[in-house]
Parts: C-alpha cells; sequence; structure tokens
C-alpha cells in the first residue's frame, strides 16, 4: 500500500469546516501518518476546471461551481482509504453529505470566528476564498466569517460525527486527536492501519 493506491477497507476521514480553520494542515499530517492519499475538494475542482475557484466564480459565478464541487464529491467519495478535505461551503447540499457518509466520517474543525480572522487577514488567499473577495479588513472578515458561521452552523454541526476543538492546540496534537478518534470508529482504520 503506498500513498496514492487507497486502501478499500478503512473509511474516508473527511475534514469539514470554515476556511481557515485548518482542514488542509492538519489533514495532511494525518493522511501522512496513515500513508493515506490527501484530497481537497477545492483543488479537485480546480483540477478538473482547469481555472481556480475564484476565475470559476468570476466567471461562471457560485452556482456552477457548486454543481463542479458536486461532481467533485461523488469522484472523492467513490473511493475509501483516503483523507479528505472539503471546501467550506460542501455541507450545505445534503446531497453531498449523503454521498460522503457512504464510504466516510466527517469530522467538524471548528475554530472561534477571532483565530479564524487572524489567520486569514494575514492569508488571504483571493483565488481560493472569493466569498471573502481578498478582503484583509479584520472588521469585514469578523463580521463576513461570523455572518457565514451562523448561516452553516447547523449543516456543520449535523454533517459531522466528531467535532474538534482547536483551540490552542497545534495541528501536529489535533491530527492526534483525530488518529485517537479514528481507533475509536468503528470501519475507519483498516486492519493494517491499527498499531
Ligand atoms: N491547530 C492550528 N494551530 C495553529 N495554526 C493552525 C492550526 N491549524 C491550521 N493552522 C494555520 O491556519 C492557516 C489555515 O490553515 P489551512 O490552510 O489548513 O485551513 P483550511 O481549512 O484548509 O483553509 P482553506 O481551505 O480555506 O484555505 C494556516 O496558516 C495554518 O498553518
Ligand atoms: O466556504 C466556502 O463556501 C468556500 C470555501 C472554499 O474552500 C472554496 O470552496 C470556495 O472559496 C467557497
Ligand atoms: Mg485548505
Amino acid at each position: 500500500m503506498t500513498a496514492d493506491t487507497p486502501n478499500q477497507q478503512g473509511r474516508n476521514i473527511v475534514l469539514s469546516g470554515m476556511m481557515g480553520s485548518g482542514k488542509s494542515t492538519i489533514g495532511r499530517i494525518v493522511a501522512e501518518l496513515l500513508n493515506r492519499p490527501f484530497v481537497d475538494t477545492d483543488k479537485q475542482v480546480e483540477e478538473t476546471a482547469g481555472r481556480s475557484v475564484a476565475t470559476i466564480f468570476a466567471d461562471q459565478g457560485e452556482a456552477v461551481f457548486r454543481l463542479m464541487e458536486r461532481d467533485a464529491v461523488r469522484h472523492v467519495a467513490a473511493l475509501r482509504g483516503q483523507v479528505v478535505s472539503l471546501g467550506g461551503g460542501v455541507v450545505m447540499d445534503p446531497d453531498n453529505v449523503t454521498h460522503l457518509r457512504e464510504t466516510g466520517d466527517i469530522v467538524w474543525i471548528d475554530v472561534p470566528i477571532d483565530v479564524l480572522v487572524g489567520r486569514l487577514a494575514s492569508s488571504a488567499k483571493p483565488n481560493k476564498r472569493p466569498l471573502l473577495e481578498g478582503d484583509r479588513d479584520p472588521a469585514v472578515l469578523h463580521s463576513r466569517l461570523s455572518a457565514l458561521r451562523a448561516e452553516r452552523y447547523d449543516a456543520y454541526a449535523t454533517s459531522a460525527v466528531y467535532v474538534l476543538d482547536t483551540l490552542g492546540r497545534s495541528s501536529e496534537v489535533v491530527a492526534q486527536e483525530v488518529l485517537a478518534w479514528a481507533m475509536q470508529q468503528p470501519g475507519v482504520l483498516s486492519p493494517e492501519e491499527r498499531p
């Protein structure tokens, strides 16, 4: 088994949460520790479309992006044995959640807005986060992120089987918590992934 060969036995570990919550950072660590492929739905969309998330939003609109994202989700959910990082809005579509749950378990990385503002103000990633319009002003970011989180809270909470609290904890420590959770969860780790 290599990092490019999905393990057919283990369920996907699917990380969900707001922009900047740490899905990619934590997901990569978990994938490396388990020697699993790491898949990011935003990257899948960009590779398939040959354009950045921001360009898709600008040229074709958010609705077209969401359709592409649905396809990416179905692709990812067709395989097992992966660590998956979701775009921040994926779980707003209940069909996406249904597909993801067939082969995986969703873990929500819940991060307070103030922490997100601190992270996103110093890393605007305008090509990736058009909903924030590349804005780095902390007050504007705070109000945009608060509104998004309020709108999405129920979807994040109900789609996830586990919530990670990252406050004051490094990504490495949080990744270890994901592993500890996976160990307890039937079907997530294959026998060979268990110590
Ligand atoms: N537990 C943590 N403690 C401190 N910093 C963290 C932690 N997790 C992530 N970070 C930092 O927060 C920033 C955002 O993390 P990351 O890119 O992984 O988030 P994301 O959810 O993938 O966001 P997006 O997909 O919207 O870009 C990075 O600079 C990362 O180093
Ligand atoms: O929260 C969101 O709706 C988004 C988050 C990003 O991961 C991208 O999927 C896109 O910028 C939209
Ligand atoms: Mg990411």
